[in-house]
């Protein structure tokens, strides 16, 4: 039984059984048809996930490994605004016409900052001191940039990873962990995505610092279920489990830009039947 089925069953019985409804409130999103999208949420979820026993890939339904992870290269990697550098159209209902997200997650990781070191993005700063400096408490990124969010069609759900490296006794090998904070998650539509795609990083990461990937541990303020999923997270979280697949990355990439999707390698993901066409709250 994966791992990260218990988990995801165990938070969604906690926001359908404790959280809050937030209808009437004055909310933001809309459906496709202009009518509100109210939500169940629970405020301040923590959940952990740690990469040395199992990948934390959903069985209950499917999880888009590929079209995750190449999301994550769009922003860590290509550091696009524009999703005509995605594969994928899930961001297609928040780009202008010529395809910009706007100065939101990749524009912002992409930015060049002054350092005692010199000029450098977030990212190459990162793997900057993981390889000069890994035991430092100082490394993270933040994308929540108050001054550019006028300029941002959707402000950023996940903003910030901390990475953190332990020495564990008896391995050769650094262990890199990270916290993923997430001030807002659709749990249905990407809780699963989200978690995915940060484990990928992280191993990517841990694998160009010659490190070896630990925990992710993912702080969520607004953690909440859409109206209309709820019927479906209900049916989700009724079914059994399968074991988590295997996960690995090709072990010849020692450069991070040089990560493709290809290099990600998926055995034995045995899962339940999909959902398909769930409604994305606008
Ligand atoms: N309401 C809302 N929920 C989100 O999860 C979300 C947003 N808005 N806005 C921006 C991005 C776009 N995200 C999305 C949007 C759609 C899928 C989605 O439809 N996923 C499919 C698989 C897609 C594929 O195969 O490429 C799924 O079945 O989960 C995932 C993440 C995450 N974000
Ligand atoms: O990576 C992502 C991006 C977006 N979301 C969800 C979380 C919310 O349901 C919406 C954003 O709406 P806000 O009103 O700006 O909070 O998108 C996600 O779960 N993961």
């Amino acid at each position: 039984m994966s791992l990260a089925d218990v988990t995801f069953i165990n938070m969604c019985r906690d926001v359908i059984e404790n959280g809050t409804s937030t209808e009437g409130e004055k909310v933001r999103p809309v459906w496709e048809d202009g009518t509100s999208a109210y939500t169940i949420k629970r405020f301040g979820v923590v959940n952990r996930y740690d990469l040395r026993k199992e990948f934390p890939a959903l069985t209950l339904r499917r999880t888009a490994l590929k079209s995750a992870m190449d999301e994550i290269l769009w922003i860590w990697q290509k550091k696009s605004n524009n999703i005509k550098d995605l594969h994928s159209h899930i961001w297609d209902s928040w780009a202008d016409e010529n395809g910009s997200i706007g100065k939101a997650y990749g524009y912002q990781l992409g930015v060049k900052h002054q350092y005692k070191e010199g000029m450098m993005d977030q990212v190459d700063r990162v793997l900057y001191d993981l390889k000069n400096n890994p035991y430092s408490r100082r490394i993270m990124t933040n994308i929540y940039v108050h001054q550019d969010l006028h300029e941002m069609n959707l402000y950023p759900c996940a903003y910030s990873m901390t990475f953190n490296v332990t020495k564990e006794p008896g391995k050769d090998k650094l262990t890199l962990n990270a916290i993923l904070n997430q001030r807002s998650q659709d749990i249905l539509a990407a809780n699963n995505w989200n978690v995915c795609q940060y484990s990928i990083l992280l191993m990517m990461i841990a694998q160009v610092c010659d490190m070896e990937a630990g925990e992710l541990v993912h702080v969520i303020a607004d953690c909440h279920i859409y109206d209309r999923h709820v019927p479906v997270i209900k049916e989700l979280i009724s079914r059994t489990p399968y074991p988590a697949p295997t996960v690995k990355l090709n072990p010849e990439i020692r450069d991070f830009y040089e990560f493709t999707t290809d290099d990600l390698i998926v055995e034995n993901y045995q899962t339940w039947p999909q959902i398909k066409n769930i409604p994305i709250a606008i």
